[in-house]
């Protein structure tokens, strides 16, 4: 009988399970946001006694690392972190990657900074050539919206306010998320740099300065490890 790994649900419990070894015992883990990330904190339910604590990036993890008895330690209370497990949205050949897919990245950006080593837990469908076919998430102060709609124009990108149930999604920050279309980011780092420092944009969702360090890539032959030079 085949045991080849097929739904999307199955990889992602795949590499949620294998981020575990990068856990240190006694440590403090840094925990990223989304449907991947949900299965490593489903794992970690089972090594919960021996995790001192997570620091989050969302409201939502952070309800689900409560929910299995694990302390959630504010940002500001902790220096650094050995580790920081997240999911991408897309991930490159050099680890650079598109995030913000559940509205998440500022925060996301700054548990990452905190971290010695980015673990990316993704599945196969993530893997690109060149970021930016997955509409790439800004983090914008609702006033800056049409500024930064028209910039990203200049780009050659479409941007467009994401909503949620007839209205503006509102993040975790009180800020809008604008989803931007048609993107070629053929220089990851650059890229950041650029966006980062227009007017109002929060956060842009492209992580270069922040990458991974290393990618736990499920595939249906099983979880591949892709190391990254820094
Ligand atoms: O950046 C994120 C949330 O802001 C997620 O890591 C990204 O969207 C991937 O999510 P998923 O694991 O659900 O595919």
């Amino acid at each position: 009988m085949s045991t080849a790994i097929r739904t999307q649900d199955e990889l992602k419990a795949l590499v949620g399970q294998a981020a575990l070894q990068y856990v240190v015992p006694g440590g403090i883990v840094g925990v990223g946001t989304g449907s991947t990330v949900n299965k490593f904190i489903d794992a970690l339910a089972g090594m919960r006694d021996q995790v001192r604590g997570a620091v989050s990036s969302s409201v939502a993890s952070t309800e689900r690392l409560k929910a299995i008895g694990i302390p959630v330690l504010d940002a500001n209370a902790v220096d650094s972190l050995a580790v920081y497990i997240d999911g991408a949205d897309e991930i490159d050949g050099r680890g650079y990657m598109v995030k913000g897919g559940g509205a998440a990245l500022t925060r996301e950006k700054i548990v990452a900074a905190l971290a010695e080593r980015f673990i990316c837990i993704a599945d196969a469908s993530k893997r690109v050539e060149v970021l930016g076919k997955f509409p790439l998430p800004v983090e914008v102060i609702p006033m800056a919206t049409q500024h930064v709609v028209r910039r990203c124009a200049a780009l050659g990108g479409r941007a467009v306010l994401r909503m949620r149930d007839g209205q503006p999604l509102v993040t975790d920050n009180g800020q809008h998320i604008l989803d931007v279309h048609g993107l070629s980011i053929a220089d990851p780092l650059g890229f950041e740099s650029e966006v980062n420092q227009w007017p109002g944009v929060v956060t842009v969702g492209v992580f270069a300065h922040q990458k991974a360090s290393v990618c736990l890539l499920a595939t249906s032959e099983g979880v591949q490890t892709i190391t990254y030079r820094h």
